[in-house]
């Protein structure tokens, strides 16, 4: 099943620009050139002077340096990825910002959850672990995913930059420390709010405006799984719930403080959805499609129909719990 990026097929380099793209059909071998592709198929290659094996050997250290844990794995750092990727040509992104900045928003999403261990920053701060010491308690993964981003770029054999100027490599470095810090769920409201005040006078020319929509597209893209067709979409949701029940159980041995929706006694996984996309998803989507309207077709759509199969859930539940009660 080996392909080279020479070998992809131009329906599938169609594919794979669209929100519908199915993660769970393709090998990890063959999602490492479907990410290649999309360095080929955005001319980052020919305008940034990107020499196909550098590209190859940073993106293998990559897949090296995420961890086999349930959710932030490998694959979900591929899906963040290729959705970024899909939004950038559904909204024509190339014609609206420069290519140093599409190659740093695809670039952060790549690298967003390097060496994720599967314990969120709370876990962190409240374990004490060595991450919240060496970060002061600030960020502690987002920042440590982007140290092990620019250890791999060290690496000249992985420096998919270093054909280019100090400058460009300047303006890259922050670009990616600014996108991969704003992953930080603690942090949404405060991106949000930036971007609704900017919005009525958003304007491609201000640097400020630019850095804003580099940060709501990143965060757009990393929690995006829902905008997926339900049978891609669902099984992410299991797979975030054992990681969530993984932390509760280990914070439950350690007479941690334990996080309501992580508590497997606690969290049904239809509520726990159905609160995700009302108060978070859908609000943050909202904002984006007043800039892009042509998102509410390809991701606010899908959003709200899983709203509706989530809520159709609960009240399954719900029934079936009563009954058991009388
Ligand atoms: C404001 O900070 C928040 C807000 C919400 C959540 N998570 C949730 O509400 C629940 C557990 N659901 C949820 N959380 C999700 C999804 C996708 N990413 N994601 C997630 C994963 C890790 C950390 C934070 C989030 C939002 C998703 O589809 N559902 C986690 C952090």
């Amino acid at each position: 099943l080996q392909m080279s990026s020479l070998e992809v097929s131009e329906e599938v380099r169609q594919y794979l620009k669209t929100p519908t793209f199915d993660n769970w059909q393709w090998e990890d071998a063959e999602i490492m050139v479907l990410l290649q592709v999309m360095y080929v198929d955005l001319d980052f290659t020919a305008t940034f002077n990107i020499e196909p094996d550098v590209l190859h050997q940073f993106l293998f250290e990559i897949y090296r340096r995420y961890n086999n844990i349930p959710f932030h794995n490998f694959k979900h750092c591929f899906c963040v990825t290729q959705m970024m990727y899909g939004l950038i040509w559904l909204t024509d992104l190339r014609s609206k910002m420069d290519s140093i900045d599409l190659l740093i928003m695809l670039t952060s999403a790549i690298c967003h959850d390097l060496d994720h261990t599967g314990y969120n920053n709370a876990y962190q701060i409240n374990a004490r672990t060595e991450l919240a010491l060496r970060y002061n308690d600030i960020s502690p993964l987002e920042n440590h995913h982007c140290a092990v981003a620019f250890e791999v770029l060290e690496r000249t054999e992985c420096n998919i930059f270093r054909n280019l100027s100090m400058d460009q490599f300047k303006r890259i470095r922050e670009g990616i420390i600014k996108c991969i810090l704003a992953t930080d769920m603690t942090r949404h409201n405060e991106i949000l709010n930036k971007f609704k005040s900017i919005l009525p006078t958003f304007d491609f020319t201000s640097k400020e405006h630019r850095d804003v929509l580099m940060m709501i597209l990143i965060k757009v893209s990393d929690i995006s799984n829902e905008a997926r067709p339900m049978e891609v979409a669902e099984p992410w949701l299991d797979c975030l719930l054992q990681e969530f029940f993984n932390q509760s159980d280990m914070e439950k041995l350690e007479g941690l403080p334990v996080t309501p929706f992580m508590d497997r006694d606690k969290v049904s996984k239809p509520s726990s959805q159905t609160g995700f996309i009302r108060f978070v998803l859908l609000p943050l989507f909202i904002e984006l499609a007043n800039l892009f309207p042509c998102l509410e077709q390809h991701i606010i759509d899908p959003v709200r129909k899983a709203l509706d199969y989530y809520t159709e859930m609960e009240k399954a539940l719900e029934r079936e719990t009563q009954n058991r009660a009388h």
